[in-house]
């Protein structure tokens, strides 16, 4: 769906997007991570073929932004951080132009507009001048015209940024909403933004993709050993013929329980293996309840500092241990 290969991006001397590759597929939300500066906006603006790059491509359904900018162009919304409103006009007249000006069929105008006002709740707002709507309301209206005439993917610059908490769960919702039919980029630099809403996560720092995963493997892979508490109802001997017959149990560490007749039990596995079923049928075969079952890994927002850490080395390990 998208293909961006070795982009660069320079502003006199720096740097801003440093050899950025990576593949968007269709159909799912797509989370740019970063802390300010790191080239989120930047590089969505190549994307939307808003901004040039110093060198390296982008594709769109096949459509080269810098060779077939209008092709490229007609599959993309485009929500930027501050989103190009008209503050004299009402709702619905700034809805029509827009209309107009991605040249929706005239037929269809109408009916398109009415459409993506409704999805986007701002109807009851319809004769409103722009310049008297609410922050949370103006963020509305520049996703209906990101969203107008569904293009397949829809980019979103922060899109929560200096909204209220219940506006931010109702701008959450909308992008679930849109994730259902189009594949949706967005950018944060707050972990929390992200991980609620994308199926996928890019980490980008100071203009080069870091880590790139499901968030859920994002969180499992940089864990690195993982560890998990386990409360068992069994005698020592039998918990450990159990674990015996886990493969990926790299050690253990067993102690008794504070309730009679339990077992406290701290194991490790391989990085990147998730063993917590292979621990429940190994204890379901043995006929050994298992009371409690907790892992341990490191929090997205740990693994975040960590990649994105201005000291980091690490990160550069790191990069190469996610990325390859
Ligand atoms: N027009 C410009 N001229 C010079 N430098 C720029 C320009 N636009 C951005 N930069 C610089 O390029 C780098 C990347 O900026 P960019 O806005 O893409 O980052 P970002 O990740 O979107 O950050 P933020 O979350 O603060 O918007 C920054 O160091 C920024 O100062």
């Amino acid at each position: 769906m998208i293909e961006i290969n070795h982009l660069v991006k320079k502003y006199g001397d720096h740097i801003a997007v440093n050899d950025l590759s990576l593949n968007i597929e269709s159909g799912k939300i797509y989370g740019f991570l970063g802390p300010n500066g790191a080239g989120k906006s930047t590089t969505m603006n190549i994307i939307t073929g808003y901004l040039g790059a110093t060198s390296g491509e982008v594709k769109i359904n096949g459509f080269d932004v810098l060779a077939q900018p209008e092709e490229a162009k007609k599959c993309v919304g485009y929500l930027p951080e501050l989103p190009p409103l008209y503050m004299d006009m009402t709702v619905l007249e700034y809805m029509n132009f827009v209309a107009e000006l991605k040249q929706i069929p005239k037929d269809k105008r109408k009916s398109s507009v009415k459409e993506v006002m409704e999805l986007t709740k701002i109807m009851d707002m319809k004769d409103r001048l722009i310049r008297n709507l609410s922050k949370g309301y103006r963020q509305r209206v520049g996703f209906a015209q990101a969203v107008i005439g569904y293009p397949e993917v829809i980019i979103l610059d922060e899109p929560t940024v200096g909204l209220d908490p219940k506006q931010i769960i109702e701008i959450r919702e909308l992008i679930k909403k849109l994730g259902e039919k189009h594949t949706v980029i967005l950018s944060s630099h707050i972990l929390s933004e992200i991980s609620a809403v994308c199926d996928h996560i890019f980490i980008i720092s100071k203009g080069k993709l870091v880590a790139s995963d499901s968030t859920e493997n994002l969180t499992l892979m940089m864990s690195g050993v993982q560890e998990i508490e386990l409360l068992v109802k069994a005698e020592e001997e039998a918990a450990k013929e159990a674990l015996r017959t886990i493969s990926q149990v790299q050690k253990y560490h067993m102690t008794k329980g504070n309730e009679e007749g339990t077992v406290k039990i701290l194991l490790s596995a391989e990085k990147g293996v998730d063993i917590r079923e292979a621990v429940f049928f190994a204890f379901a075969d043995a006929k050994l309840p298992i009371l409690e079952m907790k892992a341990e890994g490191k929090s997205l927002e740990e693994i975040f500092l960590e990649l994105t850490s201005q000291k980091a080395g690490a990160a550069q390990r790191k990069e190469q241990e996610v990325v390859a």
